[in-house]
């Protein structure tokens, strides 16, 4: 859903992990100096500790504690990102008196009542960066930065977005969760030393190669939209995962839905990463999808299920993993349309997530 107006923001929280992957200080230092070029302030927050973004991000919105951001500019990966989105969503928690989701909400700059979360800006400085990806596919973060400060509308939109929340542990999902061969691909991922998105890419042919199908269940809103053997059960979110593997190619990520694909045994494992790579495995015999407010996927042997959500592993033992929206709370930039850049995949389609309006 996309907010009344996109005015330019006016203050900016910079929160950098100098731990990440790719943040070299003249990358900090140049997104900097462009935010104090076109804004009234701009507070830099260094990373000092895990958790370190969530504090920062929440101490700046303190109430009494001098004018909140209006835009948080994540510099690092998708684990900074992620850090970034609690410490919004906390605020949201904390300001919004209308229901999740609400158009409006209180949330908006100049609102009557507290502002609330500054939106989300993303500047890639980690190894993957699919967070940045999600929202701007292959731009160059110079230029996405420059539309953002300067409220550039037609190149970037500032919307807010549905985010996941997975019941069992009470962790969000931003970019999607899914169960059996992705998971297994990050297991394998382990061991390949090649950074960021190549290590994924070699990593998940080889756990397809020595992946056995597991019985699960996936329910969406109460019915049942899949029961039998099943490779994967990716909910989300983001349209590819892995920056690379289209999944979810109908998932807008302002809907107020979570969209689900379940790919079956029919596809045999080894044939869906090139299948995801080219953009064809959504056609398959034997993918279903689904769209709905509550996605449940279970496994159904007694075994663990074996899951991840944005990247992560997810280590407990649990015997499903459960989603539900939460509707419109992050007000984040992107891309204006969905239309304007590509992802580099061999199949390249249009960037998946923001819906053009
Ligand atoms: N100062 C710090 N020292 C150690 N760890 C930190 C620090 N600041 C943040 N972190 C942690 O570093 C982790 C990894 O950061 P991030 O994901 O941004 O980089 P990355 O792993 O290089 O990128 P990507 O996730 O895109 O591959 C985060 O989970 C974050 O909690």
């Amino acid at each position: 859903m996309p907010l009344a107006a996109s005015p330019a923001p006016r203050r900016a929280l910079v929160v950098v992990n100098p731990t990440a992957g790719t943040a070299r200080p003249q990358l900090l230092a140049e997104v900097v100096e462009r935010c104090r070029a076109r804004l009234d302030s701009v507070t830099v927050h260094r990373t000092t500790h895990r958790g370190s973004a969530t504090e920062a991000v929440r101490a700046a919105h303190t109430p009494g504690g001098g004018p909140a951001p209006d835009l948080v500019v994540a510099v690092g990966g998708d684990g900074t990102v992620r850090e970034v989105v609690q410490g919004l969503l906390a605020v949201h928690h904390r300001h919004s008196p209308a229901p999740a989701g609400a158009p409006g909400g209180a949330s908006g700059p100049g609102g009557a009542s507290a502002p609330g979360p500054g939106a989300l800006a993303v500047v890639p400085a980690g190894t993957g960066n699919s967070d940045y990806r999600m929202l701007w596919a292959d731009a160059p973060w110079a230029a996405s930065l420059e539309a953002v400060l300067t409220g550039d509308g037609s190149r970037a939109r500032r919307r807010r977005i549905d985010v996941g929340l997975l019941a069992e542990t009470g962790e969000l999902v931003l970019l999607g969760a899914c169960s059996g061969l992705i998971a297994e691909g990050l297991i394998t991922a382990r061991a390949i030393t090649v950074p960021g998105r190549e290590r994924y890419a070699r990593a998940l042919p080889e756990a397809a190669a020595a992946f056995t199908p597991y019985p699960g269940r996936v329910t969406v809103d109460g019915s049942v939209l899949h029961e039998g053997a099943t490779v994967l059960a990716n909910v989300g979110g983001g349209r590819y995962r892995g920056g690379q593997y289209l999944i979810l190619p109908h998932s807008e990520l302002d809907d107020g839905l979570l969209d689900v694909c379940v790919v079956g045994a029919e596809v045999a494992a080894a044939d869906v990463p090139h299948l995801a790579r080219a953009g064809l495995l959504h056609e398959r015999p034997g993918v279903v999808h689904g769209r709905g407010r509550r996605i449940v996927v279970e496994r159904l042997d007694g075994r663990p299920l074996r899951f991840e959500h944005d990247g992560e592993l997810q280590r407990l033992s649990f015997t499903s993993m459960t989603v539900q929206v939460l509707p419109g709370v992050l007000p984040v930039w992107g891309a204006a349309t969905k239309e304007v850049t590509r992802v580099h995949t061999q199949g390249a389609v249009p960037l998946g997530g923001l819906a053009a309006s």
